[in-house]
């Protein structure tokens, strides 16, 4: 079995004749922190979705966890995390409650559950807070709390549609530090960001542009292809090409 954790040849999603995603062909190794970068309407998103099988590719091929995106779509949903911004825990439900119902859907047995969730909310420094409602939380203990609801079930990877928005520094910190911890137990890591030191913290980093994508590897290697001091200079030198709004 190869050692991919996503494979991805010219994957594409058109509604109606606009190319949301255009032919994008890449590789995901286990274990890996991989940036996937793009202004507002680059067709990130999308491809996530793709990928995360809720959404069928118009064409192209790609596997996840060694499932095809046609074909085997609830056992990708079984073998993946999931975490965006908009929507990750319900607000009402206490901490505890929000982790015993993703584990539940995921099909985790109660010792496991139990265990685990001591863990965690040890972790988090929330055993305080285990029956808090989400919505009294601050957001960047919501974030967190998300973050380890989507990788309870140990998936093999863990998709985060732009997991610290709106969120301070420090937590953001803190945020990749679990991210770190998590990729180094062999979780891999799909992450978009509109933060570009986020960027500089992925093992390698693409960059849509307009559905397609325009550049990929680490960030030592884009530095030096576009000749920028760092992520944000090389992320503007793309993004300035874009032709759509993202409206
Ligand atoms: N269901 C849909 N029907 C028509 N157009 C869509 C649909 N979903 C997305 N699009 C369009 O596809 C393009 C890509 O959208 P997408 O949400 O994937 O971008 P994104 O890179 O995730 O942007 P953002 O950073 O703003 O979330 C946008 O122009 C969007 O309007």
């Amino acid at each position: 079995m190869s050692s991919s954790s996503i494979v991805c040849q010219e994957l594409s999603k058109t509604f109606a004749d606009f190319k949301a995603v255009d032919r994008i062909s890449f590789t995901v190794e286990k274990g890996e922190i991989f940036g996937f970068l793009g202004a507002n309407g680059a067709g990130k998103t999308t491809a996530i979705r793709m990928l995360c099988g809720l959404s069928r590719p118009t064409s192209g091929q790609a596997t996840v966890a060694g499932y095809d995106v046609f074909t085997h779509t609830e056992l990708i949903k079984k073998h993946i995390g999931y975490m965006s911004q908009k929507f990750s825990l319900y607000h009402d439900l206490t901490v505890k409650e929000n982790i015993r119902l993703y584990a539940g859907i995921y099909g985790k047995s109660n010792p496991y559950i139990k265990e685990k969730t001591q863990l965690v909310l040890h972790q988090l420094k929330l055993e305080q807070a285990a029956d808090q409602l989400v919505g009294s939380l601050p957001l960047g203990w919501k974030q967190k709390l998300a973050f380890s609801v989507a990788i309870f079930h140990e998936p093999q990877i863990v998709f985060l549609d732009e997991p610290t928005g709106g969120v301070d520094p420090l937590t953001r910190r803190e945020f990749w530090q679990m991210i770190y911890e998590a990729a180094e137990r062999g979780i891999t890591v799909f992450v978009t960001t509109h933060y570009m030191d986020e960027a500089e913290y992925c093992n390698r980093v693409s960059i849509m542009v307009d559905g397609q994508l325009e550049a990929l590897g680490k960030p030592k290697e884009l530095k030096a292809q576009f000749n920028a001091a760092n992520m944000s200079e090389v992320f503007l030198k793309l993004a300035r090409q874009a032709k759509r709004t993202g409206e």
